[in-house]
């Protein structure tokens, strides 16, 4: 892919970043950046902050100091309504959960990241079967979410994703319910996501997406030792 890491801009831009939960110190000195069109992918064993890490980057949670910046916004100065709106406009994020809300109907889920937008009924309903049919699924807008497989619900998320138009892009160990071929598809959106200008941000231990990533960024458990992460540009 042409990623070209000196001549995009930064999206998420983390300098000295630091998080806390009560005396423990999960990360700190945390510096780094991703690109417009970047894939980076966040590695570290079970406990060392992934998930928190991403939930800071897309204003889920807030940092304990340092400066975050994301898609130009300063996150570290944002009170709670700023960064819910923040998150809805800015951030795309595929949970390991999925979050989706397994009483609704498919149709209901995916209508979520089009709330905001001015389509009418008919286009909004044509773009969800087309994102659908992308992730490999068909006309299931009528089912309910609780009665369709761990895979499915993970491509329905995916499908939400695809429907929203985010600078940023998160994704909490996202194969990990996939076969290889679904791994392969989700690798592909992800990176059609940074072709159109998108930075991407992974937490995996999965080769199958790790060869994918542009960059690399390790956490250690600083309970255990250390912590320590650094950047690396591995293409
Ligand atoms: N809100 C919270 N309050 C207190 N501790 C928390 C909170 N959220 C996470 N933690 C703790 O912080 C640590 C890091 O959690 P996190 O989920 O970010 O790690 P992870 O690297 O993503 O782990 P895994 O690979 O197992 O998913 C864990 O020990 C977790 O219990």
């Amino acid at each position: 892919m042409n990623f070209k890491p000196e001549s995009a801009p930064p999206i998420v831009e983390a300098t000295e970043i630091a998080k806390n939960f009560k005396e423990r110190n999960l990360w700190s000195g945390l510096t780094f950046g991703v690109r417009s069109g970047e894939m980076m992918a966040v590695r570290g064993q079970s406990g060392s902050g992934k998930t928190t890490l991403l939930n800071c980057v897309g204003a889920l949670e807030s940092i304990d100091s340092g400066d975050l910046i994301v898609a130009g916004t300063n996150l570290g100065h944002m009170k709670g309504g700023q960064r819910r709106r923040f998150f809805r406009e800015s951030v795309g994020f595929l949970f390991q959960n999925y979050a989706l809300i397994e009483s609704w109907t498919v149709d209901r889920n995916l209508q979520v990241p089009l709330e905001h937008s001015h389509q009418n009924k008919e286009t909004k309903r044509r773009k969800m079967l087309q994102v659908l049919d992308r992730v490999g699924l068909g006309d299931i807008l009528g089912k309910a979410v609780y009665s369709l497989s761990g895979g499915e619900q993970q491509r329905v998320a995916l499908a939400r994703l695809l429907l929203k138009d985010a600078q940023v892009i998160l994704a909490d160990e996202p194969t990990s319910a996939l076969d290889d071929h679904n791994a392969g598809l989700l690798i592909e959106l992800l990176l059609e996501k940074c072709e159109t200008g998108a930075a991407v941000m992974i937490s995996t231990h999965d080769p199958r997406l790790l060869v994918a990533c542009h960059t690399e960024l390790r956490l250690t458990d600083s309970s255990l030792e250390d912590t320590t992460a650094r950047p690396v540009h591995a293409l």
